[in-house]
Order: C-alpha cells, then structure tokens, then sequence
C-alpha cells in the first residue's frame, strides 16, 4: 500500500481501494451493510443535503438516514425516497456540508456536537470543519484549500508566522510542501485530514499519507465535495460495521483515499472524452467507479 515517505509510489490506485471495498454477501441483510447518518445541507445550501446522500447511496451502503432541516427534507425525500428521515444508531455520521460555519445557529452546532459524541467514526466537512475537536470517535475533515485554515487556526497553526509563512504560499507551491501542511494538520488535530484539489492529500495523525489523482479538473464545479461527503460516510459504515465497530483513525486513511478515488474515477467516467459534468453525475457514476475498482 502506498504512503509513508516515498514522494513516488504514494499515489492511491485501484488495487488499494479495492483493498477497502466490501461486496455484499449472501448472508447480507440493510444493516450489515453498515447505516449511514447525514446532517446535511440547510436553508440556504438545501441542495447539499440532495447531493450528499445521493452520494452516500450510490456509493453502496445498507441504509442512509437525514437529519437537518423540515423543507430541506421533502426535497431529500423527492430525489431519494430511500432515505430515512431522523437520527438514529450509525456506523457512520456525516456533518457539515451545506452548513454555513459562519451563520450556524446554536440549535445546528448542538446536533452537530451531539452525533459527534458517538464513537462511530465522523466525516466532518465545510460548515462544522471548527468542531472537529468535538469528535469522540475517528473522524476525518475534507477541507479544500480556501479551508484548510479553520482547521488550522483553532491548533495555533500558522498563526503565528502567517507574515513570513502564508499558507496559500505553502499551498500553491512545491507538491512535497502541501503534504507537509496536509500531515502536519493531521497531527496537531489527532484526525485524517484529506485536502480536496486537483491533487487530494490525506494523511494520518501516525504520519501516514497517500495523494489521489483519479479525477479530473471538470469536477471544479459546485457541490461536488457535497457528493464526495456522502460516498466517503457511506464507504466507513461499510467497513466500520463490517469490522464490527473496531476502526481507528489510521483505518480512516485509506477509507478517506479509497471515496476520493471512487469519486474522482466517477468523475472522469461522468466526464468522458472531456465534457462538462455537474455534482449529480458524479454520484451517479459512482456505481461505474466501483466497477472500475473491481476490474
Ligand atoms: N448546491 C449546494 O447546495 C452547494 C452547497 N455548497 C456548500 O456551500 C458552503 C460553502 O461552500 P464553499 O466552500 O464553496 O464556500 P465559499 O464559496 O464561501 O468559499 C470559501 C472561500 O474559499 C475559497 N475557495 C473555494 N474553493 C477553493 C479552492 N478549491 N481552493 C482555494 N480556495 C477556495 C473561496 O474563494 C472563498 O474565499 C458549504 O457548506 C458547501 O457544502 C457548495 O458545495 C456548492 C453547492
Ligand atoms: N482541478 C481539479 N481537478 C480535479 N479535481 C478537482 C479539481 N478541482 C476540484 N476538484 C475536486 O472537486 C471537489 C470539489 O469540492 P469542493 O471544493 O468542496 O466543492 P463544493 O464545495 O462546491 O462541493 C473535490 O473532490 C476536489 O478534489
């Protein structure tokens, strides 16, 4: 598998995600297949809440439940009438994308920080990236670079040298520096960090890393990461109930790797000899990209 210090042989491939992926068996029923929980989306991005489940259904999981907001619901329900409305138990919890962290209320926060005190493993994105402390479980963020800083902010990183050390500087340069951000962030936080871009960093707090560079630049397009939360929930309740509930953090690693790279051969499949895509063809060549991870 790749990772640790090779600059060379760390790109994330079919073969390892393969490694991470489970088929249904014949002893399978919806819950053994894992439950995957969203808190997603909101009045204003009501249409994150669509796109993430979306992604979580078509990236293969027993069960997908929503929480979030009543209008929001309907228009969760019209696309995916699959989908169960409320909490409940969860072998794995998605928060934050369509949240706005800036206009969040405290009603929002307090069920973020509730579903965030299950030991299930937490995907953790946009508008709750700040209360990824909060996280009693493993728990990845999924920053993308205009991002990174709330995560980094709240660990007293690159606060203080931001004159001589801006980050954007570190970020648009040399690809060696951007892993040295990416891992650096993984372990001031204690959790995966997957940095979302053309090139997607994750890395482990036990120093663990890989890049992905499955995708394609038409999946520059809005909502997108939205998709890439749900695929990334759906794919930990899988192997978190497949392993009985036993997953640490460095598991969290290569399950955050194997959905960007699910999402990112999705994309290219949507996008075929190079044509523009929205979020919703992305999820909905996920279940081609599995195909293409099994080939
Ligand atoms: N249909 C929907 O409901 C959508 C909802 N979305 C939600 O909208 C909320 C805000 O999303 P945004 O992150 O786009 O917030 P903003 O559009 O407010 O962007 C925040 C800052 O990051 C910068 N930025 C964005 N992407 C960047 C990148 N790849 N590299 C460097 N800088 C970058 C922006 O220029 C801006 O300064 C999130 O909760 C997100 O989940 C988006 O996913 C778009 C679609
Ligand atoms: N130039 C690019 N090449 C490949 N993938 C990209 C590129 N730009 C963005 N992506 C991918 O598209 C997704 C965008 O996510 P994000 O920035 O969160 O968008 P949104 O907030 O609109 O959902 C990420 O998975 C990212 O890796």
């Amino acid at each position: 598998m790749p990772g640790g210090h090779d600059l060379h042989s760390s790109e994330w491939t079919a073969a390892d995600a393969r490694s991470v992926l489970r088929t249904p068996t014949h002893d399978d029923y919806k819950y053994s297949r894992g439950t995957v929980s969203l808190l997603t989306g909101s009045g204003r991005y009501p249409g994150a809440a669509v796109l993430s489940v979306e992604g979580a259904w078509r990236a293969g999981v027993g069960m997908v439940t929503w929480l979030g907001d009543r209008r929001v619901a309907r228009l969760v329900l019209q696309r995916r009438p699959e989908t169960v409305m409320g909490t409940r138990a969860a072998d794995a919890f998605v928060v934050g994308s369509g949240i706005d962290g800036r206009t969040r209320g405290e009603e929002q926060t307090k069920l973020i920080t509730g579903l965030l005190s299950s030991p299930a493993p937490a995907i953790i994105d946009a508008g709750a990236l700040d209360l990824a402390s909060r996280a009693r479980g493993p728990f990845v963020v999924t920053p993308h670079a205009g991002e990174l800083q709330e995560v980094r902010i709240p660990l007293g990183l690159g606060v203080d040298d931001i004159e001589v050390d801006p980050l954007n500087e570190r970020l648009s340069g040399d690809f060696r520096e951007r892993v040295l951000v990416v891992r650096e962030t993984a372990v001031a936080l204690g959790g995966v960090v997957l940095l979302k871009g053309s090139d997607t960093i994750v890395a482990t707090p036990g120093g663990w890393w890989t890049v992905v560079r499955s995708g394609t630049p038409w999946l520059a397009t809005a909502g997108t990461g939205d998709v890439l939360a749900g695929a990334m929930g759906a794919i930990a309740a899988t192997a978190s109930r497949a392993r009985g509930g036993e997953i640490d953090v460095e598991d969290l690693g290569p399950i955050a790797a194997t959905a960007a790279w699910l999402h990112g051969t999705a994309g290219r499949i949507a996008a075929g000899p190079g044509m523009p895509i929205t979020a919703l063809d992305v999820a909905q060549s996920l279940p081609e990209a599995l195909v293409e991870a099994y080939a």
